[in-house]
């Protein structure tokens, strides 16, 4: 019927936010009610600076042995590609992004001879304005609940993936599969895209898939996230679809529990209304049993993890 072409998520406007006033509050109330029915909004943060295809094509354009240079220790940061269920789909991803030198370290790799200045900044300058909105939106969620004495202890729990991806065109008259359907296991992604969309956010209950806009920030809790507000916030299913000739290019910010940091919702987060849902975990054990036993699309594989009940 097309009906899930009109349903929109919640668009929320962070533009020129100061803590402590009015429009903060009433930010931060559209936040959580956001984040409790949906696990996800679209931002309306800056105005978006970059054409991300004049920014990553060249990446991809590399040949893949270079893509494959870029190795990390866990499955989930390095170059992905060539799979045969997802076949349009690439990714590469930088680990501590945020941490100095990295981006100039994962260029260098990439572009040895003259190294790529522009990519640097530009990835530099995008990175640093979803990490700006990543700690507002964490220091809604810490305010809404009550418990910001932990706001320091919470942001510090995290470091910072950053992660181009690229889905080809299907170039067929066919809508095609560009990633499966998953919830993100981490604390909270950012992702921005441009004029080529394709990402669609699962609704809470039901099966409708929710569209989302070009030219966008979507803001979306991953699982951790759920676990350490006690299932206040909702971690939602996504997917990538792809129609059409052009390649879709996005960036991603995922704030990752550090390794060793044991996810564990605070006391305040526990009462009788709210009986706790996970017992304590270690992110980095919790992904490689993920990775490993548990299937990637199960709507319970921390359930099956480490569930109370
Ligand atoms: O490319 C996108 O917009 C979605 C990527 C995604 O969901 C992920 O990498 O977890
Ligand atoms: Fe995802």
């Amino acid at each position: 019927m097309g009906s899930e072409s009109r349903m929109k998520l919640p668009v929320i406007d962070f533009s020129n936010l100061k803590q402590e006033t009015a429009t903060w509050e009433s930010v931060k109330t559209q936040v959580s009610e956001a984040l409790a029915e949906y696990g996800c909004f679209e931002a309306i943060f800056s105005n978006p600076k970059y054409s991300l295809v004049n920014v990553l094509q060249q990446l991809f354009d590399l040949p893949l042995q270079t893509k494959l240079l870029n190795k990390s220790n866990t499955t989930y940061h390095g170059y992905i590609g060539q799979h045969a269920v997802v076949p349009l789909y690439e990714s590469l991803g930088i680990s501590d992004a945020l941490v100095p030198g990295n981006i100039e370290a994962f260029v260098e790799l990439m572009w040895s001879h003259n190294g790529n200045p522009t990519f640097c900044e530009s990835v530099r300058s995008i990175s640093e304005e979803l990490l700006e909105l990543n700690k507002i939106v964490r220091t809604m969620v810490l305010e809404n609940n009550g418990i910001k004495k932990y706001l320091d202890e919470h942001i510090d729990s995290t470091n910072y993936v950053v992660r181009f991806q690229k889905y080809d065109g299907p170039k067929t008259n066919e809508t095609e599969l560009g990633l499966v359907p998953h919830i993100d296991m981490n604390t909270l992604t950012i992702l921005f895209q441009d004029d080529v969309t394709g990402l669609e956010m699962q609704k809470k209950d039901g099966d409708d898939w929710i569209e989302t806009s070009p030219n966008s920030f979507i803001v979306m809790a991953g699982e951790s996230l759920r676990a350490w507000t006690n299932g206040r916030v909702h971690a939602p299913f996504h997917r990538v679809m792809m129609t059409g000739d052009k390649a879709r290019y996005s960036i991603g910010l995922f704030a990752v529990p550090k390794s060793g940091y044991i996810v564990t919702a605070p006391k305040e987060m526990v009462d009788e209304e709210h009986p706790l849902l996970y017992k304590p975990y270690d992110y980095v054990e919790f992904l490689n049993y993920y990775y490993g036993e548990a299937s990637k699309t199960s709507p319970n594989a921390l359930k099956d993890y480490c569930g109370v009940v």
